[in-house]
């Protein structure tokens, strides 16, 4: 068994509500992200592949438009932009066209986040 992941990047301007910091969090304000895309299977042995990360890539692509350089608060679907919400929009965008789809993992470096997304049956 093995894991491939495929990552785009993106950034993005969202508003917050919560309990501590609420005031700057209501603010407009941006976050640089990484999105990781996580297949598991095993290759085929005549490709070696188990999905072919250029096409993984394409059906990233159509994610990655939707929220680079967006307001995430405006995101049909996505609800309070957390990095919840947006795993489990990415996986929802992805589910059923990516084979083996694993886990959808969004990451912000700048204060060293991450949140990992294994679909609703986990
Ligand atoms: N469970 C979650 N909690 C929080 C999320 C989230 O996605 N899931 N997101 C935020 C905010 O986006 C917030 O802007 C980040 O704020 P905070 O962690 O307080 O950090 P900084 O303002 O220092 O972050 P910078 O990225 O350096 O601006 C809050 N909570
Ligand atoms: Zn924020």
């Amino acid at each position: 068994m093995f894991e491939l992941s495929k990552e785009f990047r993106f950034d993005a301007a969202h508003t917050l509500n919560r309990a501590i910091e609420a005031e700057s969090s209501r603010r407009i304000h941006g976050h640089s992200y990484r999105a990781q895309v996580t297949v598991r299977g095993t290759p085929d042995p005549e490709t070696g592949m188990i999905v072919d990360l250029g096409m993984l890539s394409r059906l990233m692509e159509d994610a990655r438009q939707a929220l680079d350089h967006h307001f995430l608060d405006e995101v049909e679907g996505l609800g309070p932009a957390t990095m919840e919400n947006l795993s489990a929009w990415i996986w929802r965008r992805l589910d059923g066209q990516v084979p083996g789809l694993a886990c959808v993992t969004v990451l912000r470096d700048s204060s060293g986040e991450t949140c990992r997304y294994f679909g609703p049956a986990a």
